[in-house]
């Protein structure tokens, strides 16, 4: 079979757990799989580099940045160490490491001295997480004795849009990925830098946080994978987030729309865009613990099997702020609601649900961090008379399942779950392709929200 294989930032964590990750994919290459490694950076990696860019753009000290390129190359060399038992190999990849890491310092030092921190560099910092892990990775394959060469997204053939934080793959990237990659698929373990991709200028751009599904999904699109399995720290899509509840189960199936929805509701178990390569071109996506390989995970497929439950899991979105934008000049007028998310897609401005409650008031959220761009444009775009305002106290809980279509009374029993814990529903919304409901309550409610939701759906374990 050939199987594009993922590993997230906690499965790559350190060394003991990258020797464990190149040990898991050489028993399927030695069992006659041919097998592509897509990596994640180091967990906690992509934070740091991202904080320090801002701090140095903001404060300008040169004396922190030493300070935190002494920690990382700490936190990778100890990874060589102990994933790679070959000393040539090891003396290698630690050179490669050096060479790449004064590489980031100089361009961290710049950010300091200019006080400039522009998408492009931003991407291009944040970028250097997973290009410090993917040589460790290939240096542990090869030092158990498989051939391996890692290469970056660009190198790979991810070609992307220039829209720096949030590209997309050109539709060209697919054919390029297929003949950079294809030759040395059935001798070696090829690994890729998750999470980054690389614009028509050759210049670094990123897919957005969590990335790296994503670049799985693209790459096995342009090897024309058999499956691409997503090895994470849970036992594959659950029922709810294994964090908050505690007897989540693991979905045995669900289909390629479901996953795409909840993962948008704030599933953090997949990039929310992730599906959507794999989707096109049907092929099934696994999401797999690292800590226990035996046990199948979540199988994301085109036709949904048969699942007794309606509702298949609940999420919730956090960080987020309610807006509501009200005025009279909305009623009985044409393409005011058009033109307010036509001004906030174009200061970039993600809208995350909508909900119409009369001719004169709208309400949506949007991320946290974009709140005051968003009121600031929709003042700026339609004038004084138009009431904007904001909350931040709000977190959004939904339920999802195919289920839920043409099915009566689920709403009913989402507002009575929520209803007898006392808790206020601020606004509500339902795709018309009836596969969740999402509610807007206050965010101190979130959690007690979300067992409510599992229980009544009876989600947990029988
Ligand atoms: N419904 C869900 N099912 C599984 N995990 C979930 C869900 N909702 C949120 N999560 C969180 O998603 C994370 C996924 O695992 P992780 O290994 O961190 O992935 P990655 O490193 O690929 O981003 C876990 O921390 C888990 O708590
Ligand atoms: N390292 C990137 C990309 C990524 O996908 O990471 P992870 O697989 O650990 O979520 C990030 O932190 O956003």
């Amino acid at each position: 079979m050939k199987i594009v294989m993922k590993f997230g930032g906690t499965s790559v964590g350190d060394g003991k757990r990258i020797r464990h990750v190149a040990e898991l994919l050489k028993s399927y290459f030695d069992k006659g799989n041919q097998v592509i490694m897509v990596t994640s950076a180091l967990a906690g990696v992509t934070d740091g580099l991202l904080e320090t860019a801002m701090a140095a753009c903001e404060q300008g000290k040169v004396s922190m940045i030493s300070e935190f390129i002494a920690g990382l190359k700490l936190k990778h060399f100890n990874a060589v160490n102990d994933a790679i038992d070959n000393k040539k190999i090891r003396a290698e990849v630690i050179e490669h490491l050096e060479t790449k890491i004064d590489e980031l310092e100089k361009a961290l030092i710049g950010i300091c001295y200019l006080g400039e921190l522009t998408s492009r560099s931003k991407d291009n910092i944040s970028s250097y997480g997973e290009r410090l892990a993917a040589p460790i990775v290939s240096g542990a394959i090869r030092s158990l004795k498989i051939p391996s060469k890692y290469y970056t997204g660009g190198e790979a053939g991810v070609i992307t849009t220039d829209s720096f934080g949030n590209a997309k793959p050109l539709p060209k990237s697919y054919a390029l990925i297929h003949e950079r990659l294809t030759p040395d698929f059935k001798t070696s373990i090829q690994v890729i830098t998750g999470f980054i991709g690389e614009n028509e200028d050759g210049n670094i751009t990123t897919l957005g946080r969590s990335g790296s599904d994503y670049t799985a999904s693209i790459i096995g699109v342009g090897v024309k994978a058999d499956e691409i399995w997503l090895w994470k720290e849970v036992d594959g899509i659950m029922t709810a987030n294994p964090k908050i509840v505690q007897d989540a189960q693991t979905i045995q199936f669900i289909s390629y729309q479901e996953a795409m929805e909840l993962s948008s509701l704030g599933a953090e178990v997949l990039h929310p865009r992730a599906i959507e390569p794999s989707m096109h071109n049907n092929i099934p996506v696994r999401v797999k613990s690292t800590f226990k390989p035996d046990f199948e995970g979540t199988l994301v497929i085109t036709e949904n099997k048969t699942s007794k439950n309606v509702v298949k899991a609940v999420s919730m979105i956090k960080k987020i702020a309610l807006v509501n934008v009200s005025s009279v000049e909305m009623v009985g007028s044409t393409g005011k609601v058009a033109r307010i998310f036509a001004v906030l897609a174009d200061k970039n401005v993600n809208v995350r649900l909508i909900s119409q409650g009369s001719e004169s008031s709208i309400s949506f959220i949007v991320n946290e961090s974009d709140r005051v761009k968003t009121v600031k444009a929709i003042k700026a775009d339609l004038g004084e008379s138009y009431n904007v305002d904001f909350r931040t106290d709000v977190a959004v809980v939904a339920v999802v399942g195919a289920g839920m279509a043409g099915t009566p009374g689920v709403a009913r029993r989402v507002f009575t779950a929520l209803g007898k814990e006392n808790i206020n529903i601020i606004m509500i919304s339902q795709g018309s392709s009836e596969y969740n409901i999402s509610c807007v309550i206050s965010s101190e409610c979130v959690n007690t929200a979300i067992l409510a939701l599992h229980n009544e759906f009876e989600l947990g374990k029988k």
